[in-house]
């Protein structure tokens, strides 16, 4: 018998500002950040298996399969829910890799609530998110799917609510490792903390431009050249940088003006992730049919 197949997105976020405090004794670093969603991502295909594997049959160049976030969070869940079910996974990526918005983390935290889902196993978020911090520090914002002030080292969320304005995000051709960011000796740690609210404006600082910029001229290019047109913004430890338009045409425009010599793509803000707005419409369907 052939299961229907689960089909679900995982958005990009951004990093509307971060500031490192300063680094624990683990080395992992104290920070605050700003995230929201894009309504732009990958997608997900999940359908069951009774065997109990997991296989993504979808390879990324790169990555082996079992280092692949994507099955690392199914076995996970396997593991925490002893489930005796696996699952087939096929992956449409269209977020680049070390981009900064989240590409992996978001496949994990679909992951991770897609089959909580197709196994019916019934596991809260707030264990979800503690299960996906150990996969990386981006996770948890991706299953709890709420823009969010960020502490700690990125798992401690308070939810908020920013405008909502399109980006063009401009996707310089390098791929920047986090950990060799994190690691410099001239990365600024010493941001003072500030509170979350009010809500922190798009437009202030992420303290990784400058490390970033110094060790990437492509990315120094794309923000210099973003900043003719509206304030540009490093995502994350990069490579992305990011402006805000009060409207679609508006990111559009400036996009095929830089269309020659940079690519990237233009999206909606969005404060509730499209993976959760996707559960939310399948959980009324769903009681919709048994009503
Ligand atoms: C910079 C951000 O993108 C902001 O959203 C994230 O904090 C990074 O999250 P991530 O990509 O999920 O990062 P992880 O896979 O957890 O960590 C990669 C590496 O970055 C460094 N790292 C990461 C997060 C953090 N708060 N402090 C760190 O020092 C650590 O060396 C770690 O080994
Ligand atoms: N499903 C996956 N998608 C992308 N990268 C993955 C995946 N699984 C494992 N990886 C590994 O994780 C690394 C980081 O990828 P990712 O796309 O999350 O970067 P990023 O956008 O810089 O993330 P962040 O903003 O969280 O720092 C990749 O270079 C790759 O080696």
């Amino acid at each position: 018998m052939t299961h229907p197949r689960l089909t679900l997105p995982a958005p990009a976020k951004l990093n509307l500002m971060l500031h490192i405090l300063g680094r624990r004794a683990d080395g992992y670093h104290e920070l605050q950040t700003l995230f929201q969603f894009l309504d732009y991502g990958d997608e997900l295909d999940f359908a069951l298996r009774q065997d109990g594997e997991i296989r993504l049959h979808t390879e990324i160049e790169g990555v082996p399969h079992d280092s692949n976030l994507i099955v690392k969070a199914a076995r996970k869940l396997q593991d925490l829910s002893g489930t005796a079910l696996g699952a087939d996974i096929w992956l449409r990526k269209v977020l680049p890799m070390g981009g900064g918005i989240g590409g992996g983390s978001s496949d994990a935290a679909t992951t991770l609530l897609g089959l909580n889902h197709l196994w019916n196993t019934g596991i809260d978020v707030d264990r979800l998110a503690a299960l996906g911090l150990g996969l990386g520090a981006d996770v948890p914002v991706f299953v709890r799917g709420h823009a969010a002030f960020a502490e700690g080292v990125g798992e401690i969320l308070t939810p908020v609510e920013p405008e909502e304005p399109w980006y063009l995000v401009l996707i310089p051709q390098v791929s920047v490792s986090t950990a060799e960011i994190f690691s410099d000796p001239l990365l600024t740690r010493d941001s003072l903390p500030i509170k979350v609210r009010p809500v922190p404006k798009g437009n202030s600082r992420n303290d990784c431009e400058a490390v970033v910029s110094r060790r990437y001229p492509e990315v120094l290019n794309a923000l210099n050249s973003l900043k003719k047109f509206t304030e540009a913004r490093l995502t994350g430890t990069g490579s992305c940088v990011f402006g805000a338009f009060p409207s679609k045409a508006e990111a559009d425009k400036v996009s095929h003006l830089l269309a020659e010599t940079l690519t990237g793509f233009v999206a909606k803000g969005s404060n509730i992730s499209m993976l959760h707005r996707t559960l939310q419409n399948l959980s009324q369907e769903t009681s919709a049919i048994h009503s």
